[in-house]
C-alpha cells in the first residue's frame, strides 16, 4: 500500500529515528531489546540507547527451539511452526518492553529483527559442491510488524550471502560507524555463544576494516556446564577456577580445520557441539577427565583461539586496544586469560558508551537505519562483501 511506502520514505529523511533493535543469539538465553535513538547515517551515525532489556526465554520455549537448533535432522513441521511462533513472541516481548518503558508503539519508527538462527552453513563448513553459503534465521518479520503495528526489517543475513559473504558476522557495519576512533587501532571482541571480532584501524581506512568469527565463545562451556552440572552457564567462571587446564585435551580441541581457514570466516554450534568435545576427548584419551578440569580446559580453548585470531589479524608490533562485549565479558576467567595471552588489559565496550550486553541488538538498529537512510559504504576487498543494504521490509498492514 502506498501509505506504507510514503511513511517509509518520510522516515528516510527524518533527522532522528527511533529504532528497536533485536537480537536472539546462539546462547538462547533471551531476546535482547534495545530502543535506540539514531541520528544521521554511515560514518556520521550517532546513536543513543534509550532503553535496553534482555527478556529471558522460558525454559519450555528454549527447549522447543533446542529441538531444531543447529541439528541436521529435525521434525520439519516443528521448524515451520516455530517460524511464526517466534515472530509472535518477539512481537509481544517488544510490546511488553514498550509498556514497561512508557513508550507508545506509534513513537517507534522501525523494528530491526535478527530472528533466531537455527542453522548456519557456510560453504567451507558444509563442503557440498554446487551449494552456496547458507544460513537460516526464523521468527517471521510480518508477524512482528502486524503484532506491533511498527514497520519491521528482518532477515538481514541473506543479502550478505547474496552479495558474496557467509551471512555473518555483520558486526563490522555497526562497529565501523559507531566505534571507529582516529589514532587508535581497535579490536571489538564479542563473546556470545560464538566469539567474533572487528578490527578498526586508527587511520580510519574502511578498506582495512574487517570482521570474523574466531570459534567458540561460551557455547561449549555452556553445553558442558548444562550436561555435567545442570546449570545454564559457568557463572563468573567459578567452575573453571576450581579446575586445571589439561594440555593434551586442549591441543586436541585446537586441532580443527576451522582454525586454519583464512579470515573472514564464520562458524556456529553446528561444528562446536557436544560431539566436537567428545571427539577431542577420545583423540586425547581424556574421556574420564574431571568435570571441573573439562570446563577449565574449554574456557582456555576459547581464550587461546580468540587471542591467536586477534594476534594473526594485527600487524607485528602494532599497538591496539581490545574492547569486549557479549556474555563472555562477564566471565572473569575468560577475560583474564585473553588479557594474559595478548599481554594487555582487556577493556569493555561499555567504556565507549554502549552496554556490552546491548551491542548486538544495537547493531541491527544500525543496519536498519542504513537500509532506510544510508548510502553505500565500500569496505574493500578484505571484508569480501560490498556495502549492501540489508533487511527485508514488512509493513504492518
Ligand atoms: N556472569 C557470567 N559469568 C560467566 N558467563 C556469563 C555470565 N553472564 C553471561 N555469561 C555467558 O554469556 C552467555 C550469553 O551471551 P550472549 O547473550 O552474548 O550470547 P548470544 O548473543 O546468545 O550469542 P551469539 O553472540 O553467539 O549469537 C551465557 O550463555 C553465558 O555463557
Ligand atoms: C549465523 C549467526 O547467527 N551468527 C552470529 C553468531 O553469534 C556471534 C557470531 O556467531 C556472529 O557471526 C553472528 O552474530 C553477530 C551479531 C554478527 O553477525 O556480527
Amino acid at each position: 500500500m502506498k501509505e506504507h511506502v510514503e511513511k517509509l520514505y518520510a522516515l528516510s529523511s527524518k533527522p532522528v529515528r527511533r529504532i528497536v533493535g533485536l537480537m536472539s543469539g546462539t546462547s538462547l538465553d533471551g531476546l535482547d531489546v534495545a530502543l535506540c535513538r539514531v541520528e544521521g547515517s554511515g560514518p556520521g551515525t550517532s546513536l543513543q540507547v534509550e532503553h535496553f532489556k534482555t527478556v529471558p526465554y522460558e525454559a519450555r520455549f528454549r527447549n522447543e527451539v533446542r529441538e531444531i537448533f543447529a541439528k541436521r535432522q529435525i521434525d520439519f513441521q516443528h521448524l515451520v511452526l516455530l517460524n511464526p511462533l517466534i515472530g509472535l513472541q518477539h512481537g509481544q516481548m517488544i510490546l511488553d518492553c514498550l509498556t514497561e518503558w512508557g513508550i507508545e508503539a506509534s513513537d517507534v519508527d522501525l523494528i530491526a529483527s535478527h530472528g533466531q538462527t537455527v542453522f548456519h552453513a557456510p560453504q567451507k563448513q558444509h563442503g557440498l559442491p554446487g551449494f552456496p553459503n547458507a544460513t537460516l534465521q526464523i521468527g517471521d518479520g510480518d508477524h512482528i510488524a502486524v503484532k506491533t503495528g511498527i514497520i519491521t526489517l528482518s532477515d538481514f543475513r541473506q543479502k550478505h550471502i547474496a552479495a558474496g559473504g557467509e551471512g555473518a558476522p555483520l558486526a563490522v557495519y555497526g562497529d565501523y560507524f559507531l566505534f571507529s576512533q582516529k589514532n587508535e587501532n581497535r579490536i571489538l571482541l564479542n563473546m556470545g555463544g560464538i566469539a567474533n571480532f572487528t578490527f578498526l584501524p586508527g587511520n580510519l581506512d574502511a578498506s582495512l576494516v574487517f570482521t570474523t568469527d574466531t570459534g567458540p565463545g561460551n557455547t561449549l562451556i555452556d553445553a558442558l556446564t548444562r550436561q555435567l552440572y545442570g546449570k545454564p552457564f559457568d557463572e563468573n567462571g567459578s567452575i573453571a577456577t576450581s579446575g586445571n587446564i589439561d594440555g593434551a585435551l586442549l591441543n586436541a580441541l585446537k586441532d580443527a580445520s576451522f582454525f586454519e581457514q583464512p579470515f573472514p570466516k564464520t562458524t556456529g554450534p553446528e561444528v562446536f557441539s557436544l560431539g566436537y568435545v567428545e571427539d577431542a576427548q577420545k583423540r586425547s584419551n581424556r574421556e574420564g577427565i574431571a568435570p571441573a578440569d573439562l570446563i577449565a580446559t574449554l574456557t582456555q580453548f576459547s581464550a587461546e583461539t580468540i587471542s591467536e585470531a586477534i594476534r594473526n589479524a594485527m600487524p607485528e608490533g602494532e599497538i591496539f586496544e581490545v574492547y569486549a562485549s557479549g556474555g563472555g565479558a562477564h566471565n572473569p576467567v575468560l577475560m583474564q586469560a585473553i588479557g594474559a595471552l595478548l599481554g594487555i588489559q582487556i577493556r569493555r565496550i561499555d567504556e565507549l558508551g554502549v552496554a556490552g550486553d546491548a551491542k548486538e541488538a544495537v547493531l541491527f538498529a544500525v543496519l536498519a537505519n542504513e537500509a532506510v537512510a544510508g548510502e553505500a559504504t565500500y569496505f574493500g576487498e578484505k571484508q569480501g562483501v560490498p556495502g549492501v543494504s540489508m533487511g527485508k521490509i514488512s509493513f504492518p498492514g
